[in-house]
Parts: structure tokens; C-alpha cells; sequence
């Protein structure tokens, strides 16, 4: 049976009698995408937040590629290789889009010159970050400050700064949100893609996208994981259906 890149196992935490994970228990096998779903405050950000190392859990733990994470901060798990976008954003809105890529390839390689005129003219970064914006489809957006990017172009060069990491598991917060109808298929196409590159963990309100994207999903209600399973297990199981997704979704 092949690893997961990604276990949690029976994590639980509290916000005072709060229960926002409640034994949690997920996995993220190679090649997949795993969307993780459930209503409002059913504590999908509190247990990304666990897993990326910004929250530490009262109890259970994490594993990443094999080693135990759990006290492990969110520097660590990203330098082995834990990519989390796009609540919080590293891009900087007054460089270029290629700049903002060369640095995100220097900070991975630890090419660090101090400026980044001279580390512009390392043509092994350049030509590494104009292979990264490429694969994501801002193919001639080099120039354009980030400022000045659309929300979904955004969206894409912070999964360009985030493949500068080598990643070796997305975590990915919602990347739907705000992008109209246009937008998402954009970002369907490319996270389709993306999960070859490495396995994705994926929170989304999207249901069409989920459905479409996802190898399984769980659902998390009150903290808890009620379901885990593919696509058709999910739009049929009853209980999902009666906490979550509703009539209309499993048509
Ligand atoms: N730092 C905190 N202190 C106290 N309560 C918190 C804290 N963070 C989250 N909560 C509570 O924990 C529960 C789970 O919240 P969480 O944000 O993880 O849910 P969610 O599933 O991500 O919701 P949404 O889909 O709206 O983003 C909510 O009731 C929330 O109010």
C-alpha cells in the first residue's frame, strides 16, 4: 500500500468548551486531491492550521513524509516542504510578478544576495521563476506589478511562489473564493495539474469544483469527520446530506 505524504491522527482541540476538532483523523495519499468540506465554523481553518503548524493540537499528532510534525512551527513544516496558500499571502504588491517568484526560488534555493538587482541578474533564478509563472499561465505577465494583477492572476502567482518551494503537499484554503464563473474553471484546470506536482489538501465551498476535482472528500461537521469517501459516496451518503450538502447539491 503506498504512504500517505500526510496523516493526521485523532486530533482534537478546544477554544475553551469549544470542541473545533473533535479526534480528527485525515489522510493525504500521493497524487490525489483531498477536499476537506462542512458548513460555516465547522472548524475546517482550525485543523488547516494544525496541520500547517500555527496551531498546536491538545492531542493527536501529525505526521508529514514519515516524521512526526506535531511540535514542529510553521517555518519548519514549509521548509520540508508543507505549501499553505492563500490565507496568508507572501506576495509583495509593489515587485513584479517575476520578482516576486525570484525571490520566493532564492528564499528556497538560500540564494541570498542581499538586493535584488544583482539577484535579478542570477540567470539560473530568473529562467527557474520564468519556468515557475509559465506552468501556472501567467506566460507574459512578467512585468506587471503584483499590485496590478486580477484576483484569479494573483491566485495563480502564489501557486507560483508556492511550487519555488518544491512542495511536497498543498494545503489549500479556499482558492474558489471571489473568482466568478470564469476564474474558477481557470483554477479547476490548474489544480488539476497542480495534484501531479504533489497531493492537495483542499478546503472548499465550491461544490461543482469539489466534485470535480477531488479523489475524496471528508466532511467535517461540529468538529467532527462524519465522512470520508469518494465523490459518489459522499453526494450519497444520508447523513452528509442531511448536515451539509442539501437537496439541491446531489442532484
Ligand atoms: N482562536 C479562536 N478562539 C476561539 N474560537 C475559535 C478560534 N478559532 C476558531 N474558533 C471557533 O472554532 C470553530 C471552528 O472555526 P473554523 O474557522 O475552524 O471553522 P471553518 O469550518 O473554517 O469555518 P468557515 O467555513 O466559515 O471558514 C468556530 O465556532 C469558531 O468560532
Amino acid at each position: 500500500m503506498t504512504d500517505p505524504v500526510l496523516s493526521v491522527r485523532n486530533i482534537s482541540k478546544s477554544f475553551g468548551a469549544l470542541k473545533a476538532s473533535d479526534e480528527v483523523s485525515i489522510g493525504l495519499l500521493p497524487g490525489e486531491i483531498h477536499a476537506l468540506i462542512g458548513p460555516n465554523g465547522a472548524g475546517k481553518s482550525t485543523l488547516i492550521s494544525q496541520i500547517a503548524g500555527g496551531l498546536r493540537p491538545d492531542s493527536g499528532t501529525v505526521e508529514f513524509l514519515g516524521q512526526d510534525v506535531t511540535t514542529l512551527g510553521t517555518a519548519a513544516r514549509a521548509r520540508m516542504g508543507l505549501a499553505r496558500s492563500f490565507q496568508v499571502s507572501s506576495v509583495v504588491p509593489d515587485f513584479t510578478v517575476l520578482q516576486n517568484v525570484v525571490l520566493a526560488v532564492q528564499g528556497a534555493t538560500g540564494h541570498w544576495m542581499g538586493f535584488l538587482r544583482p539577484v535579478m541578474k542570477a540567470t539560473g533564478l530568473t529562467e527557474a521563476a520564468i519556468n515557475f509563472i509559465d506552468q501556472v499561465g501567467l506566460t507574459g505577465r512578467y512585468t506587471i506589478h503584483a499590485a496590478d494583477l486580477a484576483h484569479g492572476e494573483r491566485r495563480k502567482l502564489e501557486i507560483a511562489m508556492a511550487l519555488a518551494l518544491s512542495p511536497k503537499a498543498f494545503l489549500l484554503d479556499e482558492p474558489m473564493a471571489g473568482l466568478g464563473v470564469e476564474g474558477t474553471g481557470e483554477m479547476t484546470k490548474l489544480l488539476d495539474q497542480l495534484r501531479h506536482k504533489a497531493p492537495i489538501l483542499l478546503v472548499e465551498h465550491d461544490m461543482d469544483a469539489v466534485f470535480k476535482l477531488a479523489d475524496r472528500i471528508s466532511v467535517l461537521v461540529y468538529g467532527r469527520v462524519i465522512a470520508t469517501g469518494s465523490v459518489d459516496e459522499i453526494r450519497t451518503n444520508s447523513e452528509v446530506q442531511r448536515a451539509y450538502l442539501g437537496e439541491e447539491a446531489v442532484l
